[in-house]
């Protein structure tokens, strides 16, 4: 075996791969991505985005802006957020410092999985990736102190059409993995989705 592997399989010790990975998850159209990690004596190396890696998946979108958000505490939790039409976002995010569990939830009329979530588990480690279309609620929980997540969207900030929905929402019924210690006054008061009847992303088969 020789060394770029031998770091890559140091690199990747936790049941890691050293394959460029695109995965769907339980939620059509929600991927996990697990980017190629060139290991060496150094340290490593990945190509974090690459457009054309993700067409090659059918993952088809034009980012237009780069987030970036550091969380003190660890249960913060930032959520559950989306942007509406005309201004929705897809979102590709990693989490560069520290360890989080990100979800998403459908939320496009129509949609077969209308209310349903996914959430994987995010950190510097695993270097996994979430890959979130337009139409779905987002958002995420600390699992350690000083979580950085970095994450492009395919629309620009648009607060006149940003909206909420409740984190422990019954009827999401999210399995949070620990209980949030700081949430912004404006996820505190968010309302339950049914009570959001303003949504305006449609389902399309
Ligand atoms: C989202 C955003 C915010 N801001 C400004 C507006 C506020 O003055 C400040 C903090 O914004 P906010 O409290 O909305 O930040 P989060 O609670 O992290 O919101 C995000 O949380 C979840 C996880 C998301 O997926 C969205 O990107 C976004 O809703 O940044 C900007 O200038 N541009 C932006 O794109």
């Amino acid at each position: 075996m020789n060394m770029v592997n031998i770091c890559n399989k140091l690199s990747w010790s936790k049941g890691a791969c050293i394959e460029m990975e695109i995965k769907e998850t339980k939620l059509k159209g929600v991927y996990v991505i697990k980017p190629f990690v060139f290991g060496d004596t150094r340290g490593w190396f990945m190509e974090s985005w690459s457009e054309k890696k993700l067409a090659e998946a059918d993952i088809d979108v034009d980012f237009l802006q780069d987030n970036h958000s550091f969380s003190a505490q660890k249960g913060t939790l930032r959520g559950l957020h989306y942007q509406l039409n005309p201004m929705s976002q897809a979102k590709l995010l990693r989490c560069t410092r520290g360890r989080m569990y990100d979800v998403a939830v459908d939320i496009r009329k129509g949609s077969p999985q209308y209310g349903q979530w996914v959430g994987v588990e995010m950190s510097a480690e695993n270097k996994k990736q979430l890959f979130i279309p337009r139409g779905f609620a987002h958002g995420f929980i600390t699992l350690t102190d000083d979580v950085e997540v970095q994450y492009k969207a395919d629309n620009y900030y648009a607060p006149d059409c940003e909206g909420n929905i409740r984190w422990d929402d019954p009827e999401i019924g999210v399995q949070w993995p620990i209980q949030p210690a700081i949430l912004s006054d404006k996820d505190k008061s968010a309302p339950l989705l049914k009570e959001r009847t303003n949504l305006n992303f449609v389902y399309e088969d």
